[in-house]
């Protein structure tokens, strides 16, 4: 195994620790701490919440600074921030700040069309988003140490995060029955390189965590998401644009914990207020789908 590999496995490592959690979307440092308070196993630093982003337009891009260390300050959790595709001078810039994570997000707009970060050149760990088992594997190659099904941000509806969750666990199941010499083919039409395709059809499952993202918004969704053999879930809009953030942030939390107790279930959803209002997906214009940026 090269150095390089082997520093790759140290942050997969790490990012098991977050394992069972719920990382939520922040703004503020207010809005920071009230993730913390309200369980969240980290938060993530970006500039507008992705259903802000749908709504306003324009270029999406890393944090201010200025706001990150904020947030930094303001909490003793882990601290992720977004960087656009491609964009390794913004990853530089959040690994000179002293962030826990990066997330090179297609939330952002992409800065590459073409090429995304290599992971490898950064300590800092890296989290990627992916819509199926060859995309994830592509990023794991590159570097990353946790990936995310992508889901569709800002939407408030959990169809697409469903499907990518089904889409990846279903192709892993799909590798674990195969003969070890279809491997190789099976890989060429991932577009995925060859020794991490046999170490998942070994294993049956990633090398790394991996949560679920992109229009989760009540309890019931994340349980829904934990059913499907995600590690955890990241929860954008979904609580800064509820009329109760930090009621509905602690029900979710608590239910990535007892997503297999209906009864429980009933209870977090109790009273928890308005959720976002959602967009039916399958109306996005393709321009309009965030998932579809990235390869
Ligand atoms: O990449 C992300 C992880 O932080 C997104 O911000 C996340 O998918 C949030 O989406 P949503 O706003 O739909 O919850």
């Amino acid at each position: 195994m090269s150095a390089q590999t082997g520093t790759w496995r140290a942050k997969a490592g790490l990012a098991q620790m977050l394992k069972g959690g719920v990382i939520m979307d922040v703004t503020t440092a207010e809005q920071a701490k009230i993730a913390e308070e309200a369980g969240a196993c980290a938060v993530m630093a970006l500039e507008r919440v992705p259903a802000d982003i749908r709504k306003e337009g324009g270029v999406a891009r890393m944090a201010d600074p200025e706001k990150i260390l904020e947030i930094m300050e303001a909490v003793s959790i882990p601290v992720m921030a977004k960087c656009r595709i491609g964009h390794f001078v913004e990853a530089q810039i959040l690994e000179a700040l002293g962030v826990d994570y990066i997330d090179e997000s297609e939330v952002l707009t992409p800065a590459d069309e073409e090429n995304h970060i290599d992971k490898h050149q950064f300590k800092v760990p890296f989290v990627c988003g992916a819509r199926n088992l060859g995309e994830a594997l592509r990023r794991i190659a590159e570097g990353a140490a946790m990936i995310r099904t992508k889901g569709e941000a800002g939407t408030g509806n959990v169809v697409e995060a469903v499907r990518h969750a089904r889409t990846v666990m279903g192709e892993i199941r799909r590798l674990q029955a195969m003969r070890p010499d279809e491997l190789y083919a099976e890989a060429k039409r991932l577009g995925a390189p060859y020794e991490l395709v046999k170490e998942v059809a070994e294993t049956g499952r990633l090398p790394v965590v991996n949560f679920a993202a992109g229009g989760i918004a009540t309890p019931a969704d994340a349980a829904l998401m934990m059913h499907l053999g995600m590690d955890g879930v990241f929860v954008g809009s979904g609580i800064f644009k509820s009329s109760n953030p930090f009621e509905r942030a602690k029900a979710i939390v608590q239910a990535v914990t007892y997503y297999d107790d209906p009864a429980m279930l009933a209870e977090l959803s109790r009273g928890l207020g308005e959720a976002m209002p959602g967009i039916d997906v399958s109306k996005l214009a393709e321009d309009e789908r965030l998932a579809t940026r990235g390869w």
